[in-house]
């Protein structure tokens, strides 16, 4: 599972509805997969779990036999409800063993660390993988900690033995910077959202590719 989780995490599109209302965001992911995109997130942030249940429909509907994972942020309520492949918590959202509770033993979650001591207390029985960041500052999310750096983000990668995918700012040009950290995965949302070729987006990170240590 961790190999496979891992080849998964690889180029890892975090969908936000605003970025993408103009290709829509169910189309934005159907290209972002055909471009190479290996895992889905639905990060709405000011939807309700109704609203989200139902934009997580549409997008499994969209993945359907693709192999590509589908997660949901914040809201594990709505991704057990959507039958959707997981969720990926923070810090300051509900606490990994109530999420693992919830989401029970099969259902991918990540978890958000974006210090050396959150990265340490990730405990493996609950969580799968860690998304570590952000690597850089973004207008995306703006209550995010001080950026890493690429050497911020190796620390932190050194410091877990769980999958990782690093997060934040993140484009193409970055590709061998997040290699040579040694990340599992790179995460975007605005190299994709709101793009106006999303699949020719994504497939500029065709040349990530980690060397997996499994
Ligand atoms: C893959 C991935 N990594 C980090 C985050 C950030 O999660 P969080 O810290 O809970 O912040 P919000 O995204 O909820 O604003 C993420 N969503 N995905
Ligand atoms: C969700 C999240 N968590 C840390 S940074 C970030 C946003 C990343 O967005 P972008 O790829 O547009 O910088
Ligand atoms: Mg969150």
């Amino acid at each position: 599972m961790t190999g496979q989780l891992k080849d998964h995490l690889r180029l890892y599109l975090v969908t936000d509805p605003q970025l993408c209302a103009q290709t829509g965001i169910v189309e934005t992911v159907r290209r972002a997969v055909a471009g190479g995109v290996t895992m889905v997130q639905l990060r709405a942030k000011h939807a309700t779990t109704a609203q989200r249940i139902d934009l997580a429909m549409a997008l499994k509907a969209a993945l359907q036999g693709t192999g590509v994972p589908l997660v949901i942020n914040d809201d594990v309520t709505a991704a057990v409800a959507a039958d959707a492949d997981g969720a990926h918590i923070g810090q300051g959202d509900i606490a990994p063993d109530k999420a693992r509770a919830m989401l029970g033993p099969d259902r991918i979650l990540g978890l958000s660390c974006e210090t050396p001591q959150t990265v340490r207390d990730a405990d493996p029985a609950y969580v799968d993988y860690l998304g570590l960041g952000p690597v850089f500052g973004t207008d995306t999310k703006t209550d995010h900690a001080q950026p890493t750096g690429f050497d911020g983000l190796a620390d932190l990668i050194a410091l877990s033995s769980l999958p990782n995918v690093a997060i934040g700012g993140l484009k193409p040009d970055h590709i061998d910077g997040v290699l040579a950290s040694g990340a599992d995965g790179m995460a975007v949302v605005s190299a994709i959202c709101g793009q106006a070729d999303p699949k020719a987006a994504a497939r500029a990170f065709h040349s990530f590719k980690p060397e997996h240590k499994t």
